[in-house]
């Protein structure tokens, strides 16, 4: 049995997919668990952190008074700014309250204009039918990402909500995702509200998108809302339906307590806030808590899918979720070298906020201690670095990014591959077969790009399995494409050649056969184990040409000459050199300013730090980052 925690909140209603605050039992804890009841009360820039009491009493909401939701969409399609509407009408955030997409609290958020974690409002509406007397009703929402690299933290939250407001752009129409956002809430047994929004659009067309919904989710044109989260158009019709066609939560109350913890994140005050949706039973102040997975004596042990239940009882846990599949790895290392612990307990506690990342320790001979992670796609490493250097100011190296691989020898014996590195340039065995991983790729898009489209799938050795129309100009395409096709530039190069109107999905799909190699690059001879890579046979002396390429334009002329290799086991497939010469930084520096050159040299000397030196050759932080957009 794990550690108990004294709830410090009343929560009667059952299912209510929000929180609610626990005291550790023991107060010298280290790392307290608070299970924070989330209010978007208050108008600070992070309503978490003011943890305000509810101006309302919670436990006057029964069940049937409850109702939990999410909006799903494709990427841009509105969600946000739907919420933040949704959140004004209900008097929850003020009007004008001068931040647009509330919910997008993180700064990569607001920066890359994305949401990238689902957040929770909840909001009390008075709900008046007709004549009838105007009856409250407490509405958990969750919104949620568009991105399909973020489609775990869709899924996740559709687990805590019983409908989904399905959210499409009236001039897009549908895309990818929302087809996969369909299905996932589909496959939960949500109701789905169709909503379609940006009706302010002079491009809009709702009765296409209307003939859309029909055919391909069998959606009636006449439960479809129309609305413009921006001018504010037909939204008093949104939550009535949400009310009159999401069912209430099904929990049993008077049944042994379960609880479902479905996100968390670490609070620097409070420690680790959980995120739970109360599934049977009540929870009273002072009730004691256990957690049937982990001991939860750390942060670690915050397990997204863990079954909170009262202490003493016995309960059947909850399913949980299905576990996450890494599509892309990466090393990430402190970028000063020093910075090892700092860098362990930056990504403790970031991964306590997004629970899809993998960690486990590695070593590099050219970068030192770091670790290795797992990721959902290249956008999602991307976010994550970025969060880890804004929440945590933590700066890292990452290498290059790979799928995993496998491979089998001569002996019999297979070998998972994470880490190119740890793949043997020249084995004792001879390798008589290699596998990669496979997505089924969605790609909706305007029929005159299709020609362009295959093309770029034939080219990133993919097959097709469908094309159909969804209606005179749109088409549907579905493709069986290598992983390692696909994450680094795939969906750049989609968009440029079908002019940004193609929008895309992925799945994982089964591990096939390919022709695979190890390419080793090497400084003076030297391997340098962060910059190993697996290719494709028929593409490693294209890649190995701009490895080498790539490399000499960042790295600096040393004061020898540097030779750069691109390797097949001992077949060197692409050489070039950087010629010796000192770096002068004072170059520039006519006349005798003595502190304006004490201020350059210092600034080397700070460069410097973020160099690697792999064997006599410095390599700075910046080449690392590069090289991942060839490979
Ligand atoms: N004209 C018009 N623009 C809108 C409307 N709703 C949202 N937008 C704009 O569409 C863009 C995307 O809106 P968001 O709310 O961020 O979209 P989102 O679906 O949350 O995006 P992701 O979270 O990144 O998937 C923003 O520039 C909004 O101002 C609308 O009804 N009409």
């Amino acid at each position: 049995m794990g550690s108990m925690y004294r709830a410090s909140k009343t929560l009667k209603s059952s299912k209510q997919a929000f929180t609610v605050f626990f005291n550790s039992l023991k107060s010298n804890r280290r790392d307290p668990i608070c299970i924070g009841l989330y209010q978007a009360y208050g108008f600070s820039s992070d309503s978490r952190q003011s943890s305000r009491e509810p101006t309302i009493d919670l436990t006057q909401f029964p069940s049937e008074k409850i109702r939990n939701f999410s909006i799903i969409a494709h990427i841009d399609h509105g969600k946000s700014t739907l919420a933040d509407r949704l959140m004004e009408l209900t008097g929850t955030i003020k009007k004008g309250h001068g931040q647009p997409q509330y919910l997008d609290k993180l700064q990569v958020e607001r920066e890359r204009g994305i949401t990238v974690k689902a957040q929770t409002a909840t909001m009390f509406y008075e709900n008046k039918v007709k004549d009838e007397e105007a009856s409250g009703f407490l509405l958990n929402l969750i919104d949620t990402p568009g991105h399909v690299d973020f489609s775990y933290e869709v899924s996740r939250s559709l687990s805590a909500c019983q409908g989904a407001l399905l959210v499409v752009d009236a001039a897009q129409g549908v895309q990818a995702q929302t087809v996969a956002n369909f299905y996932l809430a589909f496959e939960s047994n949500l109701t789905i509200v169709p909503v379609i929004n940006k009706i302010d659009q002079p491009t809009a067309d709702p009765d296409r998108v209307k003939a859309q919904l029909k055919s391909m989710f069998d959606l009636s044109p006449d439960d479809v809302l129309l609305v413009s989260a921006k001018t504010g158009l037909g939204l008093e019709y949104v939550l009535p339906a949400v009310i009159e066609r999401i069912p209430p939560p099904p929990g049993i109350s008077d049944s042994p307590l379960r609880m479902l913890l479905f996100d968390s994140f670490f609070n620097e005050y409070k420690g680790v806030i959980c995120y739970v949706s109360v599934v049977d039973g009540m929870l009273s102040k002072g009730d004691k808590v256990s957690f049937a997975a982990s001991g939860m004596r750390t942060t670690k042990e915050a397990r997204i899918g863990d079954t909170i239940y009262r202490t003493k009882t016995t309960v059947e846990p909850l399913p949980g979720f299905k576990p996450v599949r890494h599509m892309v790895f990466s090393g990430v290392y402190p970028a000063d070298g020093s910075g090892f612990e700092a860098l362990s307990h930056a990504l403790e506690k970031l991964t306590c906020n997004d629970a899809s990342v993998s960690v486990a320790k590695e070593t590099s001979t050219a970068l030192g201690m770091g670790f290795r992670c797992g990721f959902l796609g290249l956008l999602h490493m991307d976010v994550f670095h970025q969060r880890l250097e804004q929440e945590y100011g933590t700066q890292v190296i990452s290498t290059i990014p790979t799928v995993p691989y496998t491979f089998e020898y001569s002996d019999g014996s297979k070998l998972k591959v994470q880490n190119p590195a740890s793949l043997p340039s020249n084995p004792k065995y001879r390798v008589i077969a290699s596998w990669e991983p496979t997505v089924i790729a969605t790609i909706i898009l305007p029929s005159e790009y299709v020609g362009a489209v295959i093309n770029l799938c034939a080219d990133r050795r993919g097959q097709q399995l469908e094309y159909t129309f969804i209606d005179a100009q749109r088409v549907f395409l579905k493709y069986q494409l290598p992983l390692r096709e696909i994450v680094v530039d795939f969906y750049d190069e989609l968009k440029s050649v079908t002019s940004g109107y193609a929008s895309f999905d992925y799945e994982d799909a089964e591990y096939q056969t390919s022709d695979l190699v190890k390419l080793d690059i090497l400084l003076n001879g030297q391997a340098v184990d962060a910059l190993a890579t697996i290719v494709h046979k028929q593409k490693a002396y294209r890649v190995g040409k701009e490895l080498v390429e790539k490399l000499k334009s960042y790295i600096e002329r040393q004061m020898f000459e540097v030779m750069i290799q691109a390797s097949i086991g001992s077949k060197i497939i692409a050489r070039d050199t950087i010629s010796a010469m000192r770096k002068n930084v004072l170059a520039k520096c006519y006349g005798g300013d003595i502190t304006r050159k004490k201020k350059l040299l210092e600034k080397q000397k700070e460069g410097k730090k973020r160099m690697k030196r792999v064997g006599s050759v410095d390599i700075p932080h910046e080449a690392f980052q590069q090289i991942l957009k060839v490979s």
